[in-house]
């Protein structure tokens, strides 16, 4: 039987066993440049591994999900974190899971509006990239090097996902 998942509203409490989210949290703000700008500080801290390994930004344009959208699978990526901070003022999908004895549990969903990011920790399941409405450019921080970085993890049944109530 093909599963729907509850979609939650994304915060940094409910987030927190998967990484970080990067959104301008008063508690992190300090004035800089004379007062003239707030920096929101150490939202959240690349992880990579492995010999002549480097962070790396990219911007990702993804294509907008269709609804139901079936997951069908997840990924994690061993040797590093991967955030996505969303460029072009849209919400998105995100979904992750604990890891089971090496393969993901059962994936939760969550909606980041368009002024939160997020940082997967190194390791953590995720599914890739789903912009929701328009196509959505993202800035991804990431690892770049020698040694794979990309697990796949594809699931016997799919888990659906209803399209989000913007
Ligand atoms: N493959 C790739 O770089 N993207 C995925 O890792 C993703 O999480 O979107
Ligand atoms: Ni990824």
């Amino acid at each position: 039987m093909t599963d729907t998942l509850p979609i939650r509203p994304l915060t940094a409490e409910s987030f927190a066993p998967f990484g970080e989210v990067i959104e301008a949290d008063p508690a992190r703000m300090r004035l800089i440049n004379g007062g003239t700008t707030e920096r929101f500080h150490a939202l959240a801290s690349p992880e990579i591994a492995g010999e002549g390994a480097r962070v790396i930004l990219n911007i990702f344009r993804g294509q907008p999900r269709r609804f139901p959208y079936a997951v069908t699978m997840m990924e994690r990526h061993p040797l590093g974190s991967q955030s996505f901070t969303p460029l072009s003022g849209r919400p998105f999908l995100l979904a992750v899971s604990t890891d089971e004895d090496g393969r993901p549990g059962c994936p939760q969903v969550f909606l980041a509006a368009a002024h939160q990011g997020v940082n997967y920790r190194r390791n953590v399941w995720h599914h890739p990239l789903m912009a929701i409405g328009e196509t959505s450019d993202f800035l991804v921080a990431d690892r770049d090097g020698p040694g794979n970085n990309l697990e796949e993890f594809f699931f016997d049944e799919p888990f659906l996902i209803a399209e989000p109530s913007l």
